[in-house]
């Protein structure tokens, strides 16, 4: 009998490292798993030593440290890898490649009461699956009434666990792995399950952990979850580390491509409409020159490093008039947000006697908006904004990251009363 909770303890933890050493360290791993045509295939491989394989990667090269007290969120599609890599770090799998290593005690929440034995009681499976997470007897003896206590379980504790219904069972294991606090904590989504009112204590233990300076890492399809409980998230894609670092930061990437994938599948199931084309500038038309976005960083998409969002539209023209200019702001990919023409405000560009351009800059200040990736669209008009004489259609992108966490798409001028 194995449990499925794994707990792994290192003896060093006693004397444990400076608060700024890391909890846990991963360093370069990759997991392969070996691919057979055929199960005769694997045996006559076994049998003859020939590589009769194929290779598939579930992790590549994937390194990434948490110190005492982060709490970190794995996100990624099916099959990124997520599993896999939890497994590796309760230590059920073994990395491929590179290394592993955690300090203190560890305990994986993952596939909860998979490993009690159905036959033994309650009691049995909690003192033996307590000795293998390394409790001694004495230890074991002293946490079993609140095991039991929190588990709900009462007279049923010395019942054969087979008698158990599943959520019982998980009750159980989750009361158990968490009776003593680790350095690192692993969550799979094993918490979608029991009812509410377990799932709700079981979160508040979590949090207490949390409270207590244990470092966890969560992993999740609930981006509101990770939102929640995690300040750094791993974004993993095809076993790849696409990003790590700060919760809004990686989740507001992640999105954006989530909802690329949206778009790339809609434009699959119906035949795309071609993009309107802009008049070809020059010559003696009207036409712009450069839109520029301030305070944008390198990253790809770019990400707003301001609170304000600045934008500076550059035009010729062959009237002596000056053109008007218009912007629009829409989600990358979804609604329109706002979109805005100086001739409407009875604004127009100055002549930039330098550069022989008409400029103007449109200032959001504090940009009401919550964090997401945005496009941009300039367009050139007649003085009087009856003519479109060009447009620069979704010609700057960028991720805007907003501190606070809040579902929804703006932040309206409100008032309480
Ligand atoms: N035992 C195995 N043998 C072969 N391939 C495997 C095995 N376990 C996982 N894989 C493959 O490794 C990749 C990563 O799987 P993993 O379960 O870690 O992904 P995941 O991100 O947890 O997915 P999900 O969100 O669907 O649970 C997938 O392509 C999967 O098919």
């Amino acid at each position: 009998m194995t449990p499925a909770p794994t707990t792994a303890t290192n003896p060093m933890a006693a004397h444990s490292a400076p608060h700024t050493a890391p909890v846990l360290q991963v360093q370069q791993v990759s997991k392969g798993y070996r691919l057979y045509a055929h199960p005769r295939q694997r045996l006559r491989a076994l049998l003859t030593g020939a590589a009769l394989h194929t290779s598939h990667w579930a992790l590549r090269d994937v390194s990434f440290a948490l110190r005492p007290g982060q709490c970190l969120g794995v996100v990624g599609n099916n099959g990124a890898g997520k599993s896999t890599l939890l497994k590796l770090l309760a230590g059920t799998l073994q990395p491929t490649q590179g290394t592993v290593q955690c300090q203190g005690r560890v305990t994986a929440i993952l596939e909860l009461g998979a490993g009690f034995h159905p036959d033994f009681s309650g009691r049995d499976n909690l003192r033996f699956a307590g000795s293998l997470m390394g409790l001694d007897a004495a230890t074991i003896a002293r946490l079993e009434a609140s095991i039991i206590d929190f588990a709900e379980l009462g007279h049923a504790i010395d019942r054969a666990v087979k008698t158990y219904s599943s959520g019982m069972v998980v009750r159980l294991a989750f009361a158990l792995v968490t009776a003593v606090q680790p350095e690192l904590l692993i969550v799979d989504e094993a918490l979608a399950v029991g009812d509410q009112n377990f799932q709700k204590k079981c979160v508040e233990r979590i949090e207490a952990f949390r409270r207590n300076g244990c470092t966890i890492l969560f992993c999740s399809h609930s981006l509101y979850h990770v939102r929640q409980l995690c300040d750094v998230a791993l974004w993993l894609d095809k076993g790849q580390v696409r990003s790590f670092g700060d919760t809004e930061k990686v989740l507001a990437a992640y999105e954006a491509s989530l909802r690329q994938q949206d778009v790339a599948s809609e434009q699959e199931a119906a035949p795309s409409q071609p993009l309107p084309v802009a008049p070809a500038a020059g010559g003696d038309t009207a036409h712009i020159v450069s839109v520029q976005v301030a305070h944008l960083d390198a990253a790809s998409p770019p990400q707003l490093q301001s609170k304000d969002l600045a934008v500076t539209v550059r035009a010729r023209s062959p009237e002596s008039e000056p053109p008007s200019v218009g912007i629009m702001l829409e989600q990358a990919h979804g609604v329109g947000i706002t979109s805005i023409a100086s001739h409407v405000e009875q604004t127009w560009p100055r002549w930039n006697e330098a550069e022989q351009v008409w400029e103007i800059t449109l200032t959001f200040p504090d940009l009401p908006l919550h964090t997401g990736e945005y496009v941009l669209s300039a367009y050139l008009f007649d003085h009087k904004g009856l003519v479109v004489c060009d447009e620069w259609k979704h010609c700057q992108n960028f991720l805007f990251v907003y501190p606070t966490q809040t579902p929804g798409l703006v932040r309206l001028p409100h008032v309480w009363s």
